[in-house]
């Protein structure tokens, strides 16, 4: 982990939130995600997130992870990103994420996968 330690709560800057727990010694680690957005039809619920980080000394150290967005949608995000510090040493994590939701025949599959990025900063 050195100084790639993405323990901690982040927020975004769609507002969402995410706590996320200490990594293992190969590097994984879990989490919740708050997201404050959401297209799905049901109240939104604290779901469930899952990942793996390289353990780079150096702090900048990329990772992905997964969240599941358990009951209220029957979906999916994979996040992708790196840890950075900005030019006043603050935290940032880069991300792109790839948000895939159930559709329910093959000919809709093409409507099924959203793509964007967000980036997070430290919860004060
Ligand atoms: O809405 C959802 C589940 C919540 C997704 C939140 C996304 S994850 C990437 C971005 N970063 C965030 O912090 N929050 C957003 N699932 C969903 C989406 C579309 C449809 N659909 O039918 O189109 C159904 C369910």
């Amino acid at each position: 982990r050195g100084k790639c330690n993405l323990a901690g709560w982040w927020q975004n800057e769609l507002g969402s939130e995410m706590l996320v727990f200490n990594a293992n010694s190969k590097g994984n680690f879990s989490g919740e995600y708050y997201t404050a957005v959401s297209s799905a039809q049901k109240p939104i619920e604290t779901s469930p997130l899952r990942g793996s980080q390289h353990l780079d000394e150096d702090g900048k150290c990329t990772f992905g992870f997964t969240v599941n967005w358990s009951k209220f949608s029957d979906s999916t995000t994979v996040f992708v990103g790196q840890r950075f510090e900005d030019h006043r040493g603050q935290e940032v994590l880069k991300t792109g994420w790839l948000l895939r939701h159930k559709v329910n025949s093959l000919h809709d599959d093409w409507q099924a996968t959203r793509v964007g990025t967000n980036i997070f900063t430290r919860l004060n």
